[in-house]
């Protein structure tokens, strides 16, 4: 168990690849009560920083939880509502996901909520994951990643789900749904939104091996769509950006809807029970052995 774990915290090479182990147009005003009536508005939850430019109609949300910009309920819950009150702004068109930590996109979901918990809490966690990705994925307006360091596991789902992924040009970084190598299993929904990304058969390999890729690799099975050099990163964002934004916001958000509703549709359909399935599972003794032994390592590789 202690070499499955630790091969879940190392980068091995395997193939090409590599496991980790370890419609509104511009308005002038914003509707967030946190916002100035300048061009540029600002807003910092504590975990998430929104800068919207009321001009271009661009907002960059900046995950800012150090150390390594891991998903606990609060900055999940920040997230969600964030997203909502851009959406809800007539005066945003896109949003630009980044972070503002250093070679760290994301580190997926807090680990630290999944484990030592109350079923209870398993609960309100779980639901709040869902409510992220069920408002990221089924977003109306344009989202583009901007992956400016690793993004392991609930990282990748947050590239994944927005409309456009940008990746920092540095080898060091890795990105993938690695949950197998946690002994953990990613939900149906995390593996529709890979399939729908790169397709059946490449899922299958991630899935089972938990592959996380380097940025070449992730651009070769179009799991991200363009790489640049890492101080190039939001630049680019914003000039893509400025491309989505030359269509017409109504038929493209009719197209993303045509092609995504589905997906949303099957999690909306059947929301309880994945969330129960998700408490009894994580509950389970031998998955909190795992769990707590991941843990352990990702500490050892400190010393
Ligand atoms: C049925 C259940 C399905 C659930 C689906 C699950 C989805 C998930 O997202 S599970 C989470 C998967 N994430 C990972 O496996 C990432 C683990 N982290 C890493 O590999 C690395 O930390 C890194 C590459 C993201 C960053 O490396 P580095 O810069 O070297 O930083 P450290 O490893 O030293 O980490 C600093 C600090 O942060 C703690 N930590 C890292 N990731 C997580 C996490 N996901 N949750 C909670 N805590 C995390 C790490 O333990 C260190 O803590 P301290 O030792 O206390 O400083």
């Amino acid at each position: 168990m202690a070499a499955v774990l630790r091969r879940g915290i190392k980068f091995i090479s395997f193939g090409s690849s590599q496991v980790f182990s370890g419609g509104c147009k511009h308005g002038k005003t914003s509707t967030l009560s946190s916002f100035s009536s300048s061009n540029r508005n600002s807003s910092s939850s504590s975990k998430i920083k929104v800068d919207l430019d009321s001009s271009t109609g661009i907002a960059v949300m900046k995950f800012q939880n150090p150390p390594v910009n891991s998903m606990n309920l609060e900055f999940l819950t920040e997230f969600s509502i964030g997203l909502e009150k851009l959406e809800l702004d007539k005066s945003c068109r896109g949003v630009i996901l980044t972070s503002a930590q250093p070679k760290i996109f994301s580190a997926g979901l807090d680990i630290l909520d999944m484990y030592g918990k109350t079923p209870e809490h398993y609960e309100e966690f779980w639901r709040a994951v869902q409510d992220m990705w069920l408002k990221l994925y089924g977003y109306s307006k344009i989202t583009i990643a901007a992956i400016n360091g690793s993004s392991p596991a609930g990282g990748c789902l947050v590239s994944m789900a927005s409309d456009y992924r940008i990746m920092a040009d540095n080898p060091r970084y890795r990105i993938g749904l690695n949950e197998t190598q946690l002994g953990i299993v990613a939900p149906f929904w995390f593996k529709d939104t890979m399939v729908n990304t790169v397709g059946h058969r490449t899922t299958e390999l991630s899935l089972q091996f938990g592959l996380m890729y380097s940025p070449s690799d992730a651009l070769k099975i179009g799991l991200v769509d363009q790489l640049v050099p890492e101080e190039n990163i939001l630049s680019t964002a914003t000039e893509t950006m400025t491309k989505w934004l030359d269509i017409p916001d109504h038929a493209r958000e009719i197209s993303k809807s045509m092609l995504r509703k589905p997906t949303v549709d099957r999690l909306l359909a059947s929301r309880d029970a994945d969330i129960k399935n998700f408490v009894s599972f994580i509950a389970k003794d031998s998955i909190q052995k795992s769990l707590g032994l991941y843990l352990t390592m990702l500490k050892q590789r400190k010393v």
